[in-house]
């Protein structure tokens, strides 16, 4: 049986390494600080639609990581801008008996098109995965994912492109531990389909009216769409899916507020957000391109200076002027 070493015990990694425990898939969640330490005395408070549960997992502190074995598969779970210390920290720890964790597959989970670019400067066998998944970390030692029947959706291929026993394998995994996940050949256009939905995440963190949030996203996702295709990138469409979606709903859960997806949950907790890496990835592109993503490169700077100035969500209007 494959070990996953799922690396970084947030809302996508902790869910993995509870879904793993819960259908007999091998694993070692690593994780740092507070969380970890929280999660390996006490145990993850897991909220799902079904209910809560304590779950005893296999965890490790990332100072120190299980000792490696051929045929392990590494998960990576951090956000995009840990990404770079996290490959680096992995890739070169060696394998007792030979080799260096370089040479196992990798799955990078992260939303955006940059982990994969950082991650293959290490690793060989990189496999980037799209996740759909409601999951939610505010609270230590807690994660909460209020998706049902189905954990999560997730779309998995061979990075650059096509596919391979390992990423067959994975998929099959993740299937048999309650995901609906599917490999393809052309995985840079689901990530880049699943961007032009993230980029209008931030938009969680201002107080402008909901009918006002509504325009905004649509202008946003606009834009990322134009620049992608400008840069080459053919997002998917969701009809091009092999799986089935239309059971998969989100549940309410009590006792958290709807909403909240991953940007929002950074800064509910204070540590650093991905925004960079998603508006931010499409004013990169358009500047590549010699174009301009304005509404974009607006939403980024205006998140940017709510970290700044160490504000809360939700206590500034984003203001953006749209077009008629
Ligand atoms: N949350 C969601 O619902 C979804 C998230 N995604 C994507 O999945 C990726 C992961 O997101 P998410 O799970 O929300 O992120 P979280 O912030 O919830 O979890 C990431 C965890 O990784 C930890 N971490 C960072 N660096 C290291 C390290 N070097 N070693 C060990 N642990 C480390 C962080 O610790 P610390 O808190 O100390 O920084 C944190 O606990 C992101 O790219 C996100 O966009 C995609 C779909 C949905
Ligand atoms: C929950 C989801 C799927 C919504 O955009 C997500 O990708 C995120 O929170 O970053």
């Amino acid at each position: 049986m494959t070990r996953y070493i799922i690396i970084g015990a947030g809302a996508v990694g902790a869910s993995l390494a509870a879904e793993f425990e819960s259908h007999g898939l091998d694993y070692v969640l690593v994780g740092r600080g507070e969380q970890i330490a929280h999660i390996a005395a006490q145990g993850l408070t897991y909220r799902r639609p079904g209910g809560t549960r304590v779950l005893a997992l296999k965890t490790a502190d990332q100072s120190s990581p299980p000792a490696l074995k051929p045929g392990d598969v590494l998960l990576l779970t951090v956000k995009t801008q840990d990404v770079e210390t996290t490959s680096q920290d992995w890739a070169w720890l060696d394998i007792p008996g030979g080799g260096l964790a370089a040479t196992l597959p990798i799955v990078t989970f992260q939303n955006g098109l940059a982990a994969e670019e950082i991650v293959l400067r290490r690793f060989d066998s990189v496999h980037a995965a799209s996740i759909l998944i409601p999951a939610r970390y505010t609270r230590t030692g807690e994660v909460t994912v209020a998706s049902t029947p189905h954990v999560g959706v997730v779309t998995l291929g061979r990075f650059p492109h096509g596919v391979d026993e390992i990423t067959h394998a994975i998929v099959t995994d993740l299937n048999r531990a309650g995901y609906l996940a599917e490999a393809r050949a052309d995985i840079r256009r689901w990530k880049a389909a699943k961007l032009i939905h993230n980029v209008g995440n931030a938009l969680e963190l201002f107080s402008d009216p909901p009918e006002v949030h509504a325009k905004t996203a649509e202008a946003l996702a606009a834009e990322a769409h134009s620049i992608l295709q400008a840069a080459s990138h053919d997002p998917a469409d969701p009809s091009e899916r092999g799986v089935d979606l239309s059971s998969w709903r989100i549940a309410e859960i009590t006792g958290d507020e709807a909403g909240g997806k991953s940007t929002w949950q950074s800064f509910v907790r204070g540590t650093s957000s991905e925004v960079d890496y998603l508006n931010g990835e499409i004013v990169r592109l358009a500047r590549l391109h010699g174009l301009a993503a304005p509404f974009n490169a607006a939403v980024q700077a205006a998140a940017a200076t709510l970290a700044r100035d160490g504000a809360a969500p939700g206590t500034r209007p984003l203001n953006l002027a749209l077009p008629a």
